[in-house]
């Protein structure tokens, strides 16, 4: 009897959950077809309506997780073009108006208090693009950042590692949140205007997973291989397998090629993002956790008169968004230009909607100044 996986994602939160069926209920592409094989017709017919059962309930799981791909980064506006879809919209918008109709408001929510950045870097600071190795952040919001961490402390929050995203952002002042959060550092020495006193802020929840993540990465580079368009990536305490580039009709083969990997290590989680299966391990860690870190180390544990302002795209954002709202305190931003399930209190629409929000941000900060 063969063994295989069957992989379920909620479509909310991206979560993929896997279970090993017996080849008797799995669903496979020929499985959809009538049965050839010499001794399946034997079967008898009330065994076979059960597998029927399971196989259409099994297959049902699978499109609606390929689903759950395709949606994880949609590119188009053909969704909207229909009235309910439009409709959708609206209501949405209003749910999560723009931050930047909304900005006289949020500066008002925020007087009297110290406001705080968190900003995700893909598709947040920078456009999404098919090769992550190019994702590069223009001069134009690099200044932009700069700027906004003179102003207020500023951390950047990323699923990348953070010598991959400092090599993009190349600013010494920030603090930086790698790895969806498992890796934390403060600014470099001497760049720091809210720490002077403290070391280097340094955080890494999963330090034991090191091994394991370069030993799951090994594997999931040669799985994937004869897979065309499909990238690994090494984020140092978690690892990215990217489908942008993959022809769709080749992701469920890719996903249970990631599975067949994963599944073998129990302390590790399979998610989704943009276009990408995210393998982390199983910490009570995530970029909430991180957000809570930073603003504790900057010393706003306790207090009031913070407000923190957290902006990115993404279901690994979703944690940041949850936190704040919890919390009370300041409000997520999300970056989108499609109606999602999120946490945030508002949106922009894309990366130039970001910069010009930032801007404002500093140009609102330098007057308050000057008064
Ligand atoms: O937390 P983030 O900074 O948003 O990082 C999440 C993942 O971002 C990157 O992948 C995404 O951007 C790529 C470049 O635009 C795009 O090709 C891919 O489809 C997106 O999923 C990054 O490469 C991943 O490692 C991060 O986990």
């Amino acid at each position: 009897m063969v063994s295989q996986n069957v992989v379920v994602s909620d479509a909310k939160t991206g979560i993929i959950t896997v279970s090993t069926v017996s080849n008797s209920s799995v669903f496979t592409p020929s499985a959809q077809k009538p049965p050839t094989a010499p001794g399946y017709i034997s079967v008898s017919k009330k065994k076979l309506l059960k597998n029927l059962e399971i196989n259409g309930a099994q297959s049902q799981r699978l499109n609606s997780w390929v689903d759950s791909m395709r949606a994880s980064s949609p590119t188009h506006l053909k969704s909207l073009s229909s009235l309910s879809s439009e409709e959708e919209l609206n209501s949405w918008i209003k749910r999560h108006p723009s931050a930047l109709d909304m900005f006289e408001r949020i500066i008002e929510a925020s007087r009297g208090k110290q406001i705080v950045m968190f900003l995700d870097y893909d598709g947040t600071l920078s456009p999404i693009v098919d090769d992550p190795d190019r994702a590069f952040i223009s001069s134009k919001m690099r200044r932009t950042v700069k700027k906004v961490a003179k102003c207020f402390p500023t951390s950047i929050v990323t699923g990348r590692c953070i010598d991959k995203v400092y090599s993009f952002v190349k600013l010494a002042e920030l603090y930086y949140a790698g790895s969806h959060g498992m890796d934390i550092k403060g600014p470099t020495k001497g760049f720091s205007r809210y720490n002077k006193d403290k070391p280097s802020v340094l955080y890494q929840p999963a330090g034991d997973f090191l091994p394991m993540i370069d030993e799951v990465f090994k594997q999931l580079v040669d799985k994937t291989k004869s897979t065309a368009g499909a990238k690994v990536e090494n984020n140092k305490f978690c690892l990215s397998v990217h489908f942008r580039c993959v022809d769709e009709k080749k992701w469920s083969e890719l996903a249970l090629k990631v599975r067949s990997v994963v599944k073998n290590y129990p302390t590790l989680k399979l998610s989704q993002g943009r276009k990408v299966f995210e393998i982390r391990p199983m910490v009570k860690w995530d970029k909430g956790k991180a957000l809570e870190f930073l603003l504790e180390s900057l010393g706003f544990e306790n207090r009031d008169d913070v407000f923190p302002v957290y902006i990115g795209d993404d279901r690994t954002d979703e944690d940041a968004f949850k936190l704040l709202q919890e919390r009370g305190q300041g409000f997520g931003i999300l970056v989108s230009k499609f109606p999602k399930d999120t946490n945030a209190s508002y949106s922009l629409q894309d990366p130039p909607e970001v910069m010009e929000f930032l801007r404002r941000l500093v140009e609102w900060k330098k007057f308050s100044n000057e008064r």
